[in-house]
């Protein structure tokens, strides 16, 4: 069984606590499974690596030796997390902001890496998010902001991607963080659209593009704690450790060293693949990111 790290030997006086999540002490301290050299040399974009998840991935990224650009679109908190990481592990990322709903930027993006970097070995599609909402009362522009952020953004990245890897003939990697959507997503119907897309988008590239010697996976979180979660209610949250059978919420690190694994040389053989990191909630648990209705919390329809 892994070690759970005592958070409380991470604290450093002064500091400020996120209200979720790890703080950047934490992140820089992180005891790792990897040895810390394993990425140098590599280039490793993370979009959305301005917080939650991808920050955890751009800290343990850099302590492993990469170079990492992160982008998202505040520009802000990527020049905060730029400037822990250089603080914390001595190597700043590069932070580009931009949305990768828009095609030109995602082409701005990518002259910029291969201008300061000369290459790129990893693409890591964390970029993504949803508002909970019950599917029936989704507005149009609601299910297309969905739609366009996850599925189309995450292809823009991957095509742009890919188009240099091939023009290179460098060969490449793509990690994309999708969610747990094998027994649908109530309150995230749109979310768990675009997610499926994504996945089998994925599994469709890894034989396209296996020519090209790029491999395409996907990583599914169940709940992990991240800054992420101010978009859920008071009432959802309260019972998120409750949704799978280890009746916890899992982590950024979890996340983090999961994509290291199929970064690394321990991926070399897996393409086309899922790897789901949610304590069993495939099997057993329901998120509920709106708050648990009547009729699915032990109440009876009638209410008794
Ligand atoms: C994976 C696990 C799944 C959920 C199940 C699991 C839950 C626990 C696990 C946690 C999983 C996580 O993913 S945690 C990570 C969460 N992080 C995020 O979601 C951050 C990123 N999310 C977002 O930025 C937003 O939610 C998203 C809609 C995608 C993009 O917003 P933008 O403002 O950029 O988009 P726009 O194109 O301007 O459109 C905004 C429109 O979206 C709709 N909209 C936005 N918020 C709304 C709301 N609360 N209720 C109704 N409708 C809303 C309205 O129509 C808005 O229009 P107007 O009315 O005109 O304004
Ligand atoms: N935490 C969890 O339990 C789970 C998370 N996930 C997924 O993991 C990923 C990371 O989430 P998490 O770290 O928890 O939450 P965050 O909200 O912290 O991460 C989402 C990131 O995406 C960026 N982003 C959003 N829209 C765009 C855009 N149009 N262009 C570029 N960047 C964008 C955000 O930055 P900015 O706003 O500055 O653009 C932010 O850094 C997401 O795809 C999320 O849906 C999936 C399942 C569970």
């Amino acid at each position: 069984m892994n070690e759970v790290p005592d958070m409380a030997n991470f604290e450093q006086a002064g500091a400020p606590r996120p209200k979720f999540g790890f703080t950047e002490s934490e992140l820089a301290a992180m005891p790792t499974v990897y040895r810390e050299d394993l990425l140098a040399g590599q280039v490793v974009l993370i979009s959305g690596g301005g917080s939650g998840i991808g920050k955890g991935l751009a800290f343990l990224a850099a302590r492993l030796g990469a170079d990492v650009i992160i982008c998202g679109r505040r520009a802000e908190k990527l020049e905060t997390t730029a400037d822990a990481i250089e603080r914390h592990v001595g190597k700043r990322p590069l932070p580009v902001s931009m949305s990768i709903r828009e095609p030109e930027e995602v082409d701005a993006l990518f002259d910029r890496i291969y201008t300061d970097y000369g290459r790129l070995d990893h693409l890591v599609n964390n970029a993504g998010g949803q508002f909970p909402q019950d599917a029936i009362d989704f507005s149009r522009k609601g299910w297309m902001s969905v739609i366009d952020l996850n599925l189309n953004g995450t292809w823009w990245m991957m095509q742009a991607a890919a188009q240099r890897w091939r023009e290179a003939g460098s060969g490449g990697n793509i990690v994309s963080v999708v969610a747990n959507v094998e027994r649908g997503m109530p309150q995230a119907a749109h979310t768990c659209a675009a997610r499926a897309g994504v996945i089998y988008l994925s599994k469709t590239l890894a034989t396209e593009w296996a020519p090209h010697n790029i491999r395409v996976n996907c990583v599914a979180p169940g709940v992990i704690e991240s800054e992420g979660f101010h978009v859920y209610p008071e009432e959802a949250l309260a019972r998120f450790h409750d949704a799978n059978p280890m009746k916890r919420r899992g982590d950024v690190w979890d996340v983090a060293e999961a994509v290291v694994y199929l970064m690394a040389p321990s991926g070399k053989f897996i393409t086309g693949d899922l790897l789901v990191i949610d304590g069993g909630q495939a099997q057993n648990g329901a998120v509920w990111p709106a708050g648990r209705p009547d009729y699915f919390g032990g109440k009876a329809p009638n209410g008794v």
